[in-house]
């Protein structure tokens, strides 16, 4: 069971789209995922509540989780997403950065750098600056002063590397830990002293401070295969490694916390002024579709129909208009979550073909 929250901006045209393509997932596979839908989110929750994460939708997403469901979620504002992390423990978040080599043409960077690449961003989501205590306050003098403290223990730095240890073991067996010891010398200390004391024996291990890592992460992303690093500077290489992919909009992500609970969201944010007009990019809601399959439903399969169609797609000059080349075929949110559906059905359709089923 699959808890939707439509989120804001463009959050409702993109989730529309994505439930297209599970219902052809659906049809397909007669595989029938229940569907609950909460209410709204982010600032548009705001307005009405006064609260980014309403107690209704906190009541929602509870419920959803008890009954061993997830949530698919549109994006939403404010400080909507780091509530949610905190409320459910939600400590981990993965994006994968993979090639859409049928994006090359649209990328800023050069094709022969994006070839084969296959990595994973592993978030601290919990902690850290955006987790941190802050305030402004008024100084005598007429001055304002705005201060910000956050703060690690080492058992939510010990937790972050051992996931993504793990799956660096279960992927290329290489780990880069991102930090800043001269910037937040204390904090850095924590994750590097986990590190250290960490069993990495088979991995190849890198630390990377922050600034190169990001320079490495667009000029070498083939030495990439999983990157952890704390919750800001995880932010940061995530939005920046979505590059890599092509385009803002068909960025995506998986957050996870203890016993299965797991929000799956897009890279992008609200993308307010294309909001009503059918010109969002759906893929990434689409891509975090496949992942929720792939991770809470079991279906490796089915994720696969979606990825498989969505570059059957790509490469059939099918765009919206983030990702138009002069060439395209440009359509519209509604009209990009229809034509992947179909596609879906016929992966689908090729799959039975191969395997007589
Ligand atoms: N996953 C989430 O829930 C996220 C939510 N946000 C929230 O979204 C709001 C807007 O954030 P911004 O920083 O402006 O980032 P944004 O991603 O909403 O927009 C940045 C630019 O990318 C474009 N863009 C984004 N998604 C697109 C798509 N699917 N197709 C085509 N173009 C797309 C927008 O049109 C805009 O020009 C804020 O309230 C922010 O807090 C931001 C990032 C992630
Ligand atoms: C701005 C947020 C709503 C989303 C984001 O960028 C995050 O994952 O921290």
């Amino acid at each position: 069971m699959a808890g939707i929250l439509t989120g804001e901006g463009v959050g409702p045209e993109v989730i529309s789209a994505a439930l297209q393509v599970l219902q052809a997932i659906e049809q397909a596979s007669g595989i029938a995922v229940q569907l609950r839908y909460g209410g709204p989110i982010g600032l548009a929750a705001l307005r009405d509540s006064g609260t980014c994460l309403s107690p209704e939708v906190i009541d929602f997403c509870t419920n959803v989780f008890a009954d061993g469901g997830c949530i698919f979620c549109g994006p939403g504002g404010g400080d909507f997403v780091y509530r949610l992390r905190e409320r459910f423990d939600l400590y981990c978040k993965f994006t994968p950065i993979h090639e859409l080599a049928a994006l090359h043409g649209v990328s800023r960077i050069k094709p022969a750098y994006l070839a084969g690449i296959d990595m994973i961003v592993v978030r601290e989501n919990s902690a850290g600056l955006y987790l941190g205590d802050s305030g402004i306050e008024n100084l005598p003098c007429g001055d304002r002063l705005a201060t910000h403290q956050f703060r690690y223990k080492s058992s939510q730095v010990e937790r972050i590397l051992d996931v993504a240890r793990r799956l660096a073991q279960a992927r290329r067996g290489s780990l880069t830990v991102v930090t800043k010891p001269g910037g937040i010398p204390a904090i850095s200390s924590l994750w590097l002293d986990a590190l250290e004391s960490m069993e990495t024996e088979g991995l190849t291990v890198r630390r990377l401070e922050i600034d190169y890592a990001i320079y490495q992460l667009l000029s070498a992303p083939h030495e990439f295969d999983v990157i952890v690093a704390p919750n800001m500077f995880g932010d940061v290489l995530s939005d920046a490694a979505a590059l890599l992919m092509g385009a803002r909009g068909v960025s995506y992500s998986g957050n996870f916390g203890p016993a299965g609970r797991a929000v799956y969201q897009t890279g992008h944010g609200a993308a307010k002024d294309l909001a009503g007009t059918n010109q969002a990019n759906p893929l990434g809601q689409i891509q975090s579709l496949a992942m929720m399959l792939r991770e809470s439903f079991g279906l490796q399969e089915q994720a696969q129909w979606i990825h498989r169609a969505i570059d059957r797609v790509l490469r059939a000059g099918w765009r919206t208009l983030d990702i138009a080349e002069p060439d395209s075929r440009v359509v519209g949110t509604r009209e990009m979550g229809e034509i992947v559906a179909d596609a879906v059905q016929a992966e689908a359709d090729a799959g039975q073909l191969m395997y007589g089923s």
